[in-house]
This record gives structure tokens, sequence and C-alpha cells, in this order.
């Protein structure tokens, strides 16, 4: 599919942002190793998290979906059936990668596949702890999927995280929950601690601290209701928008606000962006607030080290409000970046080219000159939800029309993205 975006004035309105895709995925596998009915308000639309409830159904688990709102029957840590097809994972990292850790624990073997792009992402990050695990893995090329999993007993371990990914460091600890003792993790750069905080909400016995956490298996989960925040790495597209349309007013309504993650307002503030907290709440031990930001003067800025790990997948539509901004942005230590659904060095590079904009491409991160224009173009999403999205945003400042292929790749993560962005173009 295509869509085309005809820049205008001033943005203006209220936005809803789809469940958060990183809480949802959590929620949704720990619900289904809970024992009882978890219910899941304002679950993520987005096809990856579909992907990890289409797992768990092939696994046994009955899961009811009434449009956002999910129920999950769990039947405790040992209750899964070993699936008489693959499990498909589809396009999402995060599904394979973290049910890897469940699968691992079981007395039964499963294959999990996913599309083009997930065939070609690395699975080594997991293999390596979950072997130490005395789980049995095999993958294509030794790390690529398929990839097949022999359940074990498990020992617990202590691990060191080689790269920052709260993927991998999920994965450990869902493994350490069928382990027999403690599971440790550490981490040199903080990472989302969603399912830390997940844990602790299903009942688990998790202690954490500034750089690790470890739980204590066997582990028992209690079924819970629970509602997912929306989704601040999907608000990010209106934030920016918002930022970089002169006279732009949007309120995003009920954003997530997990100190993890909210490094993204922290970040946009330090580049003139003027965005407003309006108010906080908890629910489930995630903060969570309504947003409000108006159009503002860049300044640009570095994002390297820690940074570049908490704002991993906000980095292609940073892309955009550097161009415009006055000192350009510059971004190190992301080579993760190369490795997403897309190689997002890349393809940020070669679609910002399109539009006519200069950007230097490094083998970690890049650097895009400020006072740039978007020029009309036709640019692709090249599979990959979040550069349809980020150059959707980038049409917003074009001189003319952009065309932007492949535009359904949105629905990865947040289906609504069109026509919510139609809702407050004027
Ligand atoms: O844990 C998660 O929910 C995610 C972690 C990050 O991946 P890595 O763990 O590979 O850094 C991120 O890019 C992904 O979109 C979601
Ligand atoms: C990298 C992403 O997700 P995943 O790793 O789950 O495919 C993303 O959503 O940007």
């Amino acid at each position: 599919m295509r869509e085309i975006i005809t820049p205008g004035g001033a943005l203006e309105g209220t936005v809803r942002l789809p469940g958060d895709k990183s809480i949802s995925h959590r929620y949704g596998m720990l619900a289904a190793v809970a024992e009882g009915v978890s219910t899941i308000h304002n679950y993520s639309s987005g096809a990856d998290c579909h992907s990890t409830l289409g797992c768990v159904r092939s696994l046994g688990i009955e899961v009811e979906i009434d449009g956002r709102q999910v129920k999950v029957h769990g039947r405790g840590i040992h209750g899964w059936q070993a699936p008489a097809t693959d499990l498909d994972a589809g396009n999402s990292g995060s599904t394979i990668r973290m049910i890897s850790g469940l699968l691992a624990g079981q007395p039964f073997t499963s294959r999990l596949i996913g599309d083009e792009s997930l065939s070609q992402r690395p699975m080594q990050r997991i293999m390596g702890p979950l072997t130490q695990m005395g789980a049995t893995l095999t993958a294509r090329d030794g790390k690529f999927p398929p990839l097949e999993i022999q359940g074990a007993d498990l020992q617990p371990i202590d691990y060191t995280l080689p790269v920052a990914s709260a993927q991998v460091k999920s994965c450990v600890l869902l493994a350490g929950l069928t382990a027999n003792g403690e599971t440790t993790v550490h981490e040199s750069a903080t990472t989302r601690d969603h399912t830390e905080v997940a844990l602790r909400e299903f009942g688990v016995d998790i202690e954490t601290g500034r750089g690790w956490a470890r739980v204590k298996g066997p582990a028992r989960l209690e079924a819970r209701e629970l509602t997912v925040p929306g989704d601040i790495s999907s608000a990010a597209f209106f934030l920016v928008a918002g930022a970089i349309v002169p006279g732009s007013k949007l309120v995003l309504q009920d954003v997530g606000l997990n100190p993890t993650r909210a490094t993204l307002i922290e970040f946009l503030v330090s580049t003139g962006v003027d965005v407003k907290i309006l108010d906080m709440r908890m629910s489930n031990g995630e903060p969570r607030g309504d947003l409000l930001v108006q159009g503002s003067q860049l300044k640009g800025g570095l994002i390297e080290k820690q940074w570049a790990a908490a704002l991993i997948d906000e980095i292609p539509v940073l892309a955009i409000l550097g161009a415009v901004s006055s000192e350009g942005l510059t971004v190190r230590d992301a080579s993760e970046l190369r490795i997403k659904e897309s190689d997002r060095i890349e393809t940020v590079a070669t679609n910002l080219r399109k539009m006519g904009v200069t950007i230097e491409t490094t083998p970690d991160g890049f650097y895009i000159p400020g006072g740039q224009t978007f020029h009309s173009a036709e640019v692709e999403s090249y599979h990959d939800h979040r550069i349809a999205m980020a150059f959707a945003v980038a049409s917003l400042r074009a001189d003319g029309p952009v065309a932007i292929n492949g535009s359904e790749a949105a629905s990865v993560s947040f289906p609504e993205f069109w026509s919510t962005l139609r809702g407050i173009i004027s």
C-alpha cells in the first residue's frame, strides 16, 4: 500500500495511542503462565503483540480477544502443551526472544519461525544464556530463525548481558522462573524494566537494584486484571510531528511514562521541544500521563552511550527532528539499529537522501546537519513500521506531497497510525 501525505498547516487535536507494545507482550506471556484468567485492558492492537497471543494459543492457552480487551486463561508455569505446529513470531523480535526463555524450561521441543525480516535477526544473544542454563537450541546457520528449542530442567545462572538488550534480559529472567534457584541478570546500560515491573505485579519474588535483577524459581504467578498504558514509542511520532510543524498543538492521552522509556521526554526537552506532562498516575506499577506538545524552536543534539540504548526505537523519528533543527543530530553507539526490522541506519539515510536531505552514516550511527528542507519525493517503508511512520512525519514539513510505499508496515505496532495522522492535519 502507499500513502500520500500533502503537507498543510499546523497540527491540532487529541491523539490516543495503542497500548504499549513492550508491556502488552509481557502481560500476554506472563498471563499465559499464571494460574487463572487474567484480563488485559488496552492490549496493543499491533500485529506484533497479536503474534505473541498466537504463539501462546499454539501452546494450548485459551485467549479471548474482544477489541483491545484480552482474556488469557493461564494454566501455570508448567501448563503449556507441546505445540502441534511451528510457533509464528511474525515480524516480532520481542516475541521470539522473550518467549524462548519460557520455552527453554518446558518438557517439550518447540520450533519458532518468523517473517523474512525476523528470519535475518540474530538469536545467538539468547541461545548463549539459555544453553548455559541447560536447554538445547539450534538455529539456521547457528544464529537465525527458525529456532528450535528443546526444553530442559534449567539451572539458574548469574548472567552479565554482553549487549544492552531488554529482550535478552527478559528472556533470561523468564527462563529463571522455571529454574531451581536464583537467576541474576546484570546490565551495564539501563534498558526498559517492564519485565521486572510485570513480574512483581503477577506476584513473583523478584529483587532489583541498579543494573541488576534477580528472580527465584520455580515461581508461581497469579492471574491479574491489568491495564496497558499508551505506547510512548508510538507517541514519539506525534511528539516530533507537533514539535516540527510551526503553530501545532497536540494532546497525547494516557502515555506510558516508565522512567526507562520517558528518557525520550528528557531528550526532547533538551533539544528545545515544548512538551509538558499534564498529569501523572500509576497503574500496575507503571506511571502514565497526558502530554501536551507544541510547535518549537529546535536545537538538535547528540545521542550516545546510555542514551542510544534508551532511545533506540525512537532514533528514526528523531533523525527527522535533527534535519530541521538548528544544529543537527549526531548519533553514536547505536549499531543495534542495524539489526532491527531493517538496517535503520541505511533505511533512514536512503529515504532522507531521496528527500534531498544530507546525512553521513557511520558503522554505529550518523550525523545529520541542521537547517535542511525535506523535498517532495517517493520513499519506502522497507517493511519496517518505524521507517514508514518516521517518514510520514518528515512529509509534514516537506515542500510538496510525499508518497510512502509499503505504508501497511505501520500496523506492526500502530494500525491506527494513518487515520490518526489524517485526523490532526488541518
Ligand atoms: O524489550 C522490549 O520490549 C524491546 C526491547 C528493544 O530491543 P532490544 O532488546 O533488542 O534492544 C526494542 O528495540 C524493542 O522494540 C522492544
Ligand atoms: C525493534 C522493534 O521491535 P522487535 O525487536 O520486537 O521486532 C521495534 O518495535 O522497533
